[in-house]
């Protein structure tokens, strides 16, 4: 069960779309669907939610095609689009109402601690609403059914830092409790905190799907070191470590794994500056993907 995606093929007139996107977000999964602007995150998304008809290949939930069995779909999942479309003249309660009428909801209460959570006016009429409001109403739209499955198309985007965070730990608690979750961004931070797994999509065709953890083992730290001299800084430059930077006494290394034997060779200098910068993740992702792509 879960979410799949096989051979998924749309072509715009123009050229754009996407091209035999294949992944599965297994039951209980937590994947990042990661790629910059343009690249078919909501294209990819659209046609989960039944809202586009695949030009070839299909797209499933929980076994039922997206497109062929969409109203089904879509009373199980919880979905928040990339753009909400509002109902003119409404209040961000009378948006929630509609809403909670059209799924036939009965229990409110995870409705209104979302609401206390998010901190927002639920009665701002929505045209008055900022970018920022309008994207909390969406986060509470799509949680308040406590869905199975979750799908997001750039959920953090118009939230500030702090909410950010606090949509994090939701995300959290939901995939404690078993959700199935897909969420697009082009931030590869909230990613790493909430994922096991993450796609990299980039003008259509996914790059690479990788274990976020296996992403975290090709990490590297680099050390900035300055030595008192020559002879010392030597010693590092020949014990086999990548030196991406080398001045007289100072050196910048790139160490992966193995921080023991770098420490043991740095343990035979004087030490007498030293700066440790972790590579992102995003990083790590840039080098995996620019490889992927020269085959
Ligand atoms: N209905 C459409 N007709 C023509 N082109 C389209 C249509 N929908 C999307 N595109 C094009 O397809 C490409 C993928 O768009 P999509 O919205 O899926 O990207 P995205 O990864 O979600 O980007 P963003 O981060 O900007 O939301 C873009 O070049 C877009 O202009």
């Amino acid at each position: 069960m879960g979410i799949q995606v096989a051979h998924l093929t749309k072509a715009f007139p123009n050229g754009k779309g996407i091209f035999d996107v294949s992944f599965e977000v297994q039951e209980g999964e937590v994947f990042g669907f990661l790629g910059p602007n343009g690249a078919g995150k909501s294209t990819t998304i659209r046609h989960l939610m039944g809202f586009m008809k695949p030009g070839s290949g299909n797209a499933a939930i929980n076994g039922k095609d997206a497109w062929k069995e969409s109203p089904a779909i879509q009373k199980v999942v919880g979905y928040l689009p990339g753009e909400i479309a509002f109902v003119e003249g409404m209040n961000g309660k009378q948006f929630l109402d509609l809403l909670s009428g059209m799924r036939g909801l009965k229990d409110f209460t995870k409705r209104e601690q979302l609401i206390e959570r998010f901190q927002f006016d639920v009665k701002t009429p929505i045209r008055k609403m900022s970018k920022g409001m309008k994207q909390k109403v969406g986060i509470v739209a799509a949680f308040m059914h406590d869905p199975e499955i979750l799908i997001l198309d750039e959920p953090t985007s118009g939230l500030d830092p702090l909410m950010q965070n606090i949509f994090i730990d939701l995300i959290l608690e939901e995939k404690a409790k078993g959700k199935t979750i897909l969420m697009s961004s082009h931030m590869f931070g909230e990613i790493e905190r909430t994922c096991d797994r993450v796609g990299m999509i980039k003008e259509g065709k996914l790059v690479a799907v990788e274990k976020v953890r296996h992403m975290q083992t090709m990490q590297r730290k680099l050390f900035d070191v300055t030595v008192s001299s020559r002879e010392e800084a030597e010693s590092i430059r020949s014990a086999g470590f990548t030196v991406i930077e080398s001045e007289p006494l100072r050196l910048k290394v790139a160490v992966q794994g193995d921080y023991d034997r770098f420490i043991k060779v740095l343990s035979h200098c004087q030490v007498n500056n030293l700066d440790i910068h972790s590579q992102s993740l995003e990083e790590v992702f840039m080098h995996y993907y620019e490889r992927e792509a020269k085959g």
